[in-house]
């Protein structure tokens, strides 16, 4: 069979910017991924939590000294006997006494208060308050469970794991974390022009989305091997589609209608369904998010997220719709996904007249500033960008709060 010719004149800018976020939402909470692993806290770094993250145990565990000084029993002044380390379990301290303590060890039983070594003063086996007065009963006191109890939820379910994360699950016992599964991702990078090492020659450019997308995917939490190139070729394109095992298969380029754009007819060929078919959103105006027919015996849903192959376009096609699908895939919530931060504007924003535009700014303590070398096909002002700035069609006010989506990290 003969290679379809791309599409004349189909519409494009079909769907409004913010509907087509949201339909990407809705794709992926309605295949939401169920299945749930055990991994190391080491492993789990990016995941998704797919319960509440409980607490194992009271934190703290025991009663601890906040300072270093002197656990003291009853008003002073004291008797002094003994040390304190932290690790070790102190034996019960009567009233007059005090003990010399270290940050973090257990407050031996019995004990009232900690006298930080800079307010006591110490005569032989003697130790008074100095110019400052006896310690309050629980000064200098980290109490069981004062900062969570056995049991008590201390994040929810769906929670990214951040490093933060990870230091809190470790805090209160946990070895393994229950995490969503990966959704399973396949990046196709289209066009016969494009190399993947060296200096672009004549007619010849360096791909700038297999290395850009591949690692941001991962990070956002996908599972996805090295990116595959695949020829401007009908065939080979709809049968990668077609054949493909992952879950999301996200392509760059061939969406417009230029001679060899063969995704639309590619993919009616492999029986999707397209949910997005253009974006009134500049850069990026021609990205797609289609449906595709599930594959193998396991009958997974597929989705399809086509990103144009400008390199800004493409960044802004994963902000709207991939980000989007594989954060409601694994049902993440959080700051870097969808909706998550504003910040109102020190200086009129340039927006599109027609539709919304996604402008890569720096971050200042004044606000948002626009960085140069923001065209569809650059990358060198992203690569500076803190964050892309949603502007309303038309462009935002000095005054106005505008939404900010995470640039590529
Ligand atoms: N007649 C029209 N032409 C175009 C329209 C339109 O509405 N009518 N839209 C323009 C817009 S906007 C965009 S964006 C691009 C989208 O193009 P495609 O998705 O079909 O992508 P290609 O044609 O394959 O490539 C476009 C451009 O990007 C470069 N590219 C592609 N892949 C990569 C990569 N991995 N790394 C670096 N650069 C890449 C490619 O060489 C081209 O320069 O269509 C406009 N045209
Ligand atoms: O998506 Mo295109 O200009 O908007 O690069």
């Amino acid at each position: 069979m003969s290679a379809p010719a791309p599409p004349v004149g189909r519409p494009v800018s079909t769907t409004d910017w913010a509907r087509a976020r949201e339909l990407a939402q809705l794709a992926g909470t309605r295949h939401r991924i169920a299945a749930t692993e055990q991994r190391t806290l080491a492993a789990a770094l990016g995941a998704v939590l797919a319960g509440p993250l409980t607490a194992l145990t009271d934190l703290p565990a025991f009663d601890t000294s906040a300072m270093d000084g002197w656990a003291v029993a009853g008003p002073g002044p004291w008797r002094l006997a003994g040390r304190v380390l932290a690790g070790r379990t102190p034996p019960p301290l009567a009233d007059g006494w005090a003990t010399e303590i270290a940050t973090g060890a257990q407050l031996p039983p019995g004990a009232t208060a900690v006298l930080r070594r800079e307010h006591g003063e110490r005569t032989g086996p003697q130790l008074r308050p100095g110019p400052a007065a006896d310690p309050t009963p629980g000064q200098d006191v980290r109490p069981r469970g004062q900062e969570c109890r056995r049991g008590e939820e201390l994040l929810p379910a769906g929670t990214e794991v951040t490093p933060a994360v990870l230091g809190l699950a470790a805090a209160c016992g946990y070895d393994l974390l229950t995490v969503r599964r990966a959704p399973s991702v396949e990046l196709l990078v289209l066009g016969d022009e494009l190399r993947t090492e060296g200096l672009p020659a004549p007619g010849l450019v360096r791909d700038a989305l297999g290395p850009m997308l591949q690692p941001w995917l991962a990070a956002r939490g996908a599972e996805l091997p090295a990116p595959r190139a695949v020829r401007d070729d009908f065939a080979l394109l709809r049968d990668a589609i077609r054949h493909s095992p992952a879950e999301v298969v996200v392509t760059t380029g061939a969406t417009a209608a230029g001679p060899v754009d063969f995704l639309h007819a590619a993919l009616a060929e492999a029986g999707a369904r397209l949910l997005v078919d253009g974006v009134r959103v500049r850069p990026g105006h021609p990205m797609l998010l289609a449906e595709l027919p599930p594959a193998g015996a396991r009958g997974a849903a597929r989705h399809l997220v086509g990103l144009p192959g400008n390199p800004l376009a493409a960044v802004a096609g994963a902000v709207t719709l991939a980000l989007p699908l594989l954060a409601a895939l694994t049902g993440r919530t959080g700051s870097a996904e969808p909706g998550g931060r504003c910040v109102r504007t020190a200086e009129p924003l340039p927006g599109h007249p027609a539709d919304t535009r996604l402008l890569p700014v720096r971050l200042t303590p004044e606000g948002p500033r626009p960085l140069a070398f923001d065209g569809p096909a650059m990358l060198r002002g992203l690569a500076l960008a803190d964050a892309l700035a949603v502007l309303p069609p038309g462009g935002a006010a000095a005054g106005d709060l505008v939404e900010l989506l995470a640039v590529p990290r």
